[in-house]
């Protein structure tokens, strides 16, 4: 699905031909109340083309059908419109559910048996093995293991991932493909409901509910057809009083001149393509109400680990303190990190096994485990009395002094030099004594700096927000060029970091993979979730970016941004428009009656019929015309709010003022010819 397919296609447009048609339900058109007062207009003069008179006066039955024609086309460019951009969906959820098929599972029983199951019978807490070749059923949880995984039928990215137990690389999607080693997985979603599903549905636009913004549009532009209503309703008791009649298909041209039709024809075109281009992106959006308020953005918070930097924090130093010898330190460290299931944990008996440590782990079995948390920031073991630990600088040393231990003097030297670099220092004790730092090196991803520089140009604010010290945190945030970050926060510090912006009225974005990120996640107006990472993130936040890449997150915004743009701009050219064919038609329709009216005629339209005709053409056709824009949206450049404000009322204000004097005195030329 990363592929890009060219915007409209033969394949798309035939079926949106189609659709166009069934779309004319009336049970349909009701949702879209602009085009449903159209097609009311169209049942009307297909009512007196068949029973002439049987709305009062006779009309001429020419000029009848005509209006019936052009208001069928207006109703149907604006239903190919809409199909075209749901069409595009269609064709990608097709590709979706080829990866979708049916595959044989591994799957644990009760007494450690293993037996073939079809992957739709998984159930979530199953326990299944995936091997080197095979398909992974369903979506899950590395309980055990590490393995390679090719994601590229869901991410289009072709080089494998590694999947591990612990840390915020667990999580697994079914329908990705092992392609080396061996993880046993808990499945944690039930049939129809994994990862692809939801992308299906999404794609397809099943679940696609109105946004706030679209509804209260809708609102304002159904008001606007209500008023228009009226006045062409009282126009034949005001013409009355000069003594001359309107037929009804003229009220009715006029009507659908006057309405809304350009935006309320392309309004959901508008939102369905904007949420494609998110798509296109490799960002699944859950909502399109996510997308809109990306567009709003002021702040975006971001994790550092695995977000800003690529995730591998390794242990590449052990730093003896207070006296203590390299080989101790090294010793107790691996002690702490024997059951440790992190991919910090792993590392460091890593780098003890590469300078030659070995280890007997059995030595320690049954021993208390201290599983890692981002709550207390400590891991390790309680064993024969002893009380092994690992963690932040911070929390060690605050453990250590409850225990009515010292902190080493050099401690604090040693730690800050790691930090300054940008490492993570974690503190080594065993019960009240520390014996050292272990460095942990992790890499900032390339390019961040720019593209920060980027938001920083679109107005956003972006904050760091990482559970490491403040010297690393502070070494790394302008390595990676954030604007500000909080260091040493613990889950409830995100969310309430999240809270306190929102509180001063600002939207907020945050990205994250691990568990510790959800509840920010969650909290956010938008959180967009590293796939990479943990369930949690992922349930957590209303997008997913399939790259794992938080500065897609720009794209995001710029395509929110451009969605709210495209939405304006074509309003505003929209009823610009109708503003413009009302001087156009109303002086052309009286002078017959009023020639002084005549003055007023700067058009010098041929005919009152003609005049209204072409009105009525000119509207149908600025609907597919306008479909491109809708499509593909406005163009969208880092300007401020303001600036873009300004210049798009100019563009499209001016433009939807100008071009119906030209649009229509063509088609009146052309007219001309034929009446
Ligand atoms: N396996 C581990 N054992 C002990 N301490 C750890 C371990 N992993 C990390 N820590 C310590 O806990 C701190 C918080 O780690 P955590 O992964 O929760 O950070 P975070 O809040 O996700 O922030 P970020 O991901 O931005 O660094 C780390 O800075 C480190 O000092
Ligand atoms: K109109
Ligand atoms: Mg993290």
């Amino acid at each position: 699905m990363a592929e890009q397919k060219s915007l409209i296609n033969r394949t798309i447009v035939k079926q949106a031909v189609k659709d166009a048609f069934v779309k004319l339900d009336p049970r349909v058109m009701f949702y879209n109340p602009v085009m449903f007062v159209v097609e009311i207009g169209l049942f009307a003069t297909v009512l007196l083309m068949l029973v002439p008179g049987s709305l009062g006066e006779m009309v001429d039955t020419w000029f009848n059908i005509s209006v019936a024609i052009i208001l069928l086309l207006t109703i149907l460019f604006a239903n190919f419109a809409e199909a075209v951009a749901e069409g595009r969906g269609k064709a990608q959820s097709d590709a979706l559910k080829q990866t979708k098929q049916d595959i044989m599972a591994n799957r644990i029983k009760e007494n450690g048996d293993i037996e073939q199951v079809s992957s739709t019978s998984l159930q979530k807490g199953n326990i299944v093995i995936v091997s080197q070749g095979e398909m992974i059923p369903g979506d899950g949880e590395v309980i055990e293991g590490l393995a390679s995984v090719d994601e590229s039928a869901i991410t289009g990215e072709s080089a494998p991932v590694i999947k591990e137990s612990g840390g915020d690389f667990s999580s697994v999607t079914g329908g990705t493909r092992v392609v080396s080693d061996k993880i046993k997985l808990t499945i944690t979603s039930n049939p129809g409901q994994s990862f692809l599903d939801q992308m299906i549905s999404l794609v397809e636009g099943a679940q696609r509910q109105k946004t706030p913004n679209e509804i209260a549009l809708t609102t304002v532009l159904t008001s606007l057809t209500l008023i228009f209503l009226i006045v062409i309703m009282t126009l034949p008791m005001f013409t009355s009083l000069f003594d001359f009649a309107i037929g009804i298909p003229i009220l009715i041209a006029l009507l659908v001149c006057l309405i809304p039709t350009t935006i309320g024809g392309l309004l959901s075109a508008i939102g369905i393509a904007g949420m494609d281009r998110v798509t296109r992106f490799n960002v699944l959006a859950m909502s399109g109400k996510a997308v809109e308020a990306a567009g709003d953005i002021n702040t975006m918070a971001l994790d550092k680990t695995g977000t800003i930097t690529y995730g591998n924090r390794l242990a590449a130093e052990f730093v003896p303190a207070g006296g203590a010898d390299q080989k101790e330190l090294t010793e107790i460290a691996i002690v702490t990190s024997l059951y440790d299931e992190t991919p910090e944990g792993r590392s460091v008996l890593d780098l003890a096994k590469e300078q030659g440590y070995t280890w007997e782990g059995s030595q320690y079995e049954g021993a208390d485990i201290i599983s890692f948390s981002a709550e207390e920031r400590m891991s390790g073991v309680d064993h024969s009395g002893f009380r092994y630990r690992k963690g932040s600088v911070d929390a060690i040393s605050a453990y250590v002094e409850k225990c009515d231990g010292v902190v080493p003097n050099d401690l604090k030297e040693k730690n800050e030099n790691i930090a300054r670099e940008g490492g993570t220092p974690l503190a080594v004790s065993i019960d009240n004594k520390i014996l050292g730092i272990i460095h942990l090196k992790d890499t900032v991803k390339p390019g961040m700096k720019e593209r920060f520089d980027e938001m920083r140009k679109m107005g956003i604010k972006t904050i760091m927000c990482t559970g490491d010290n403040p010297l690393t945190a502070d070494s790394i945030a302008k390595e990676a060029g954030v604007d500000d970050y909080i260091a040493e926060a613990k889950p409830e510090d995100k969310i309430n970091e999240a809270k306190k912006e929102q509180e001063q009225g600002k939207l907020v974005a945050m990205t994250g993979d691990g568990t510790n990120d959800a509840p920010a996640l969650a909290q956010a107006d938008v959180g967009l979730a590293m796939n990479s990472g943990t369930i949690a993130a992922k349930e957590a936040g209303n997008m997913v970016d399939l790259d794992s890449n938080p500065t897609k997150l720009i794209e995001v915004i710029s395509i929110g941004k451009q969605l709210l743009i495209t939405r304006g701009a074509l309003t505003t050219f929209s009823i610009a428009n109708d503003v413009a064919k009302y001087f156009a038609i109303i002086p052309a329709m009286f002078m017959v009656a009023i020639p002084e009216m005549d003055a007023l005629n700067i058009m010098r339209l041929d005919s009152p019929v003609s005049a209204i005709l072409s009105a009525l053409i000119y509207n149908a056709i600025v609907i597919p015309l306008l479909i491109p824009i809708a499509m593909k949206g406005v163009k969208y450049k880092p300007f401020s709010a303001n600036t873009l404000l300004r210049k798009n009322l100019f563009v499209y204000g001016m433009g939807g003022l100008i071009t119906p004097f030209i649009g229509i005195k063509v088609i009146d030329l052309i007219l001309q010819l034929f009446i």
